[in-house]
């Protein structure tokens, strides 16, 4: 449940023009803005710093979209880097204030289609087909026949 309330977030971030994420969430995609969480929460666009940091932008845009606390920490940034941080720091994900949002919750349903359920709602469009051969066949054989 709280993924749903945190993606219902990132929507609302997202709206603001804020890509988030290629992989995780691709309904949320807007181009030129790029946005990174740290420690699950904060979420930083780091747009502005990508020419900037003295890391490189590469390591950046691979950690947009997704959680960077554990790649920010492995590089050893200085007290300054922490500080510089501050700039780019846009919000947080508030998990408790958030609305839950109904296609995500039909998304899901979906998801948990175990594989007998997937073949039972397919198995309707795989009869229709033949059925429906079988049906414009008999009706062709009968006018051909009546016409004899
Ligand atoms: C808003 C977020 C970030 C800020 C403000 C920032 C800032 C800085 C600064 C000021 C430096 C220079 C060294 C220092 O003072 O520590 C630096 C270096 C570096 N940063 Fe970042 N950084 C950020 C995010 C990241 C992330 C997410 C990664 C990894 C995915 C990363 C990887 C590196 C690396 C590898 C270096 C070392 C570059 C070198 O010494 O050659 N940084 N960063």
């Amino acid at each position: 449940m709280h993924l749903l309330k945190a993606l219902s977030q990132i929507e609302l971030v997202s709206s603001r023009g804020i890509m988030f994420g290629h992989m995780l969430f691709p309904f949320l995609i807007a181009q030129h803005s790029y946005a990174m969480l740290m420690d699950a929460l904060q979420i930083y666009d780091v747009t502005k710093y990508l020419e900037d940091h003295p890391g490189g932008a590469d390591v950046l845009l691979e950690v947009t979209g997704k959680d960077g606390t554990e790649e920010f920490d492995d590089a050893g940034h200085s007290k300054d880097a922490k500080e510089l941080m501050k700039d780019y720091f846009i919000g947080e994900l508030d998990l408790d204030e958030t609305p839950d949002i109904p296609e995500l919750e039909v998304y899901r349903k979906e998801q948990d289609m175990d594989f007998a359920s997937k073949l039972l709602a397919n198995a309707g469009q795989y009869w229709a087909i033949p059925v429906a051969a079988v049906g414009i066949s008999a009706v062709v054989a009968i006018l051909y026949a009546r016409r004899k």
